[in-house]
């Protein structure tokens, strides 16, 4: 299988599923609306700033200008983070209208989105209208870009709500250090994906204080029962949260030192403020925005999330990292199997 496809975002993962797209024998264009990096990819075959010592296929086309970027395009890979999803769909959906286009749209990226709550798809749904795409999926799993980078095993899942879109990408993707699952549970996929920042956050928090693998091991679990709960609430498949992009992730993410949710957690605990760990990380941290959106659909749904609603204190100041973990720990006694 070879297609025209184009990456949105040449951040970390967009650079890297770029470059795992072209080494599939795919034409791939990049897009950054960064003049520079274009240049580094173009001419060095670089991306220091996101992965330094890196060396991108040299077949690997970047550019700065949209419209080339999408012309012919037969899939369109989103790669931005969340909180840009909507801004970059808007800027697509007029170009896909003056080119007549209609490609299969895909998205890699883990969040919720802060003013609506809603998943990345749905964003993806309202803003390229039905007549300009083929289909939406979403590739998810655990999946650091340096271990994709270095071609080290690595298992996702390719999720949507037309069982034949998810297997389009999952064609597309898989190769053989990156194997892909289908998937027709798109809400379950992406809620897991996007929540499983939050546990990654709590995780670098108390490894940033001091505490050990019991503690991080209770975190996942009891972090992966909330999100299921919560995601149950949306009709979301409670298997696909003891899946790849549930279980998996948060296992991943939760345990990677590559992992800027994980070492933005671990500087917290290790007491610096929230507004010098965005700085100093430079990068984006999808756990600080998903924790608020998080927090409030739990609120609004009446589902328990705890754990989410302690680092929301966290994170947004009403409470220190101790306190909170001590007020986790004197919770009423409960049923391990409580809903
Ligand atoms: N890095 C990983 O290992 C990894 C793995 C799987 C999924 N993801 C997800 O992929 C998404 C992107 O992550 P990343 O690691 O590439 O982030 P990143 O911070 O490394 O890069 C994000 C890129 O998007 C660009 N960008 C941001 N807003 C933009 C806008 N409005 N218009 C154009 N470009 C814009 C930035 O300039 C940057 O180049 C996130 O949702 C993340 O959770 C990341
Ligand atoms: O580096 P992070 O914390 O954004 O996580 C990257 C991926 O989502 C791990 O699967």
């Amino acid at each position: 299988m070879s297609e025209r496809v184009t990456v949105l975002g040449a951040g970390s993962w967009g650079s890297i599923v770029a470059n795992l797209l072209d080494q599939n024998g795919n034409h791939v264009t990049i897009w950054s609306r960064n003049q520079s990096q274009v240049e580094q990819l173009n001419q060095a075959h670089t991306n220091n700033k996101y992965l330094p010592n890196f060396k991108y296929s040299k077949t690997l086309v970047a550019t700065s200008n949209l419209t080339d970027a999408i012309q012919n395009a037969d899939s369109i890979v989103f790669a931005v983070p969340a909180q840009s999803i909507r801004l970059v769909a808007k800027k697509v959906e007029n170009r896909l209208e003056q080119l007549k286009l209609k490609p299969n749209i895909i998205h890699v990226s883990k969040g919720l989105e802060t003013t609506t709550s809603e998943l990345l798809s749905q964003v993806l749904a309202e803003e390229i209208h039905i007549d300009h795409r083929k289909s939406i999926s979403v590739i998810s799993g655990p999946s650091q870009a340096e271990d994709v980078a270095r071609k080290d095993i690595t298992l996702v899942t390719a999720a949507s709500d037309d069982i034949n879109a998810a297997t389009h990408a999952q064609k597309l993707f898989m190769n053989h250090y990156f194997r892909v699952y289908t998937n027709t549970d798109m809400i379950g996929v992406e809620i897991g994906a996007a929540l499983k920042n939050i546990i990654a956050l709590g995780a670098g928090a108390l490894s940033g204080l001091g505490y050990g693998d019991n503690a991080k091991a209770a975190l996942m679990v009891r972090g992966l029962a909330e999100i299921s709960r919560l995601g149950t609430t949306f009709g979301a498949n409670p298997l696909t949260f003891t899946g790849l992009s549930g279980v998996g992730d948060i296992i991943v993410t939760a345990t990677s030192h590559d992992s800027r949710n994980w070492q933005a957690g671990y500087q917290l605990g290790q007491g610096k403020s929230l507004d010098q760990v965005v700085k100093n990380i430079g990068m984006v941290i999808e756990g600080i925005d998903t924790t608020k959106v998080a927090y409030r659909l739990a609120k609004k749904r009446g589902v328990e999330m705890p754990i989410t609603t302690a680092i929301y204190y966290v994170l947004y100041g009403k409470i220190g990292i101790k306190d909170a973990i001590s007020q986790l720990m004197l919770r009423d006694r409960k049923s391990e199997l409580d809903n």
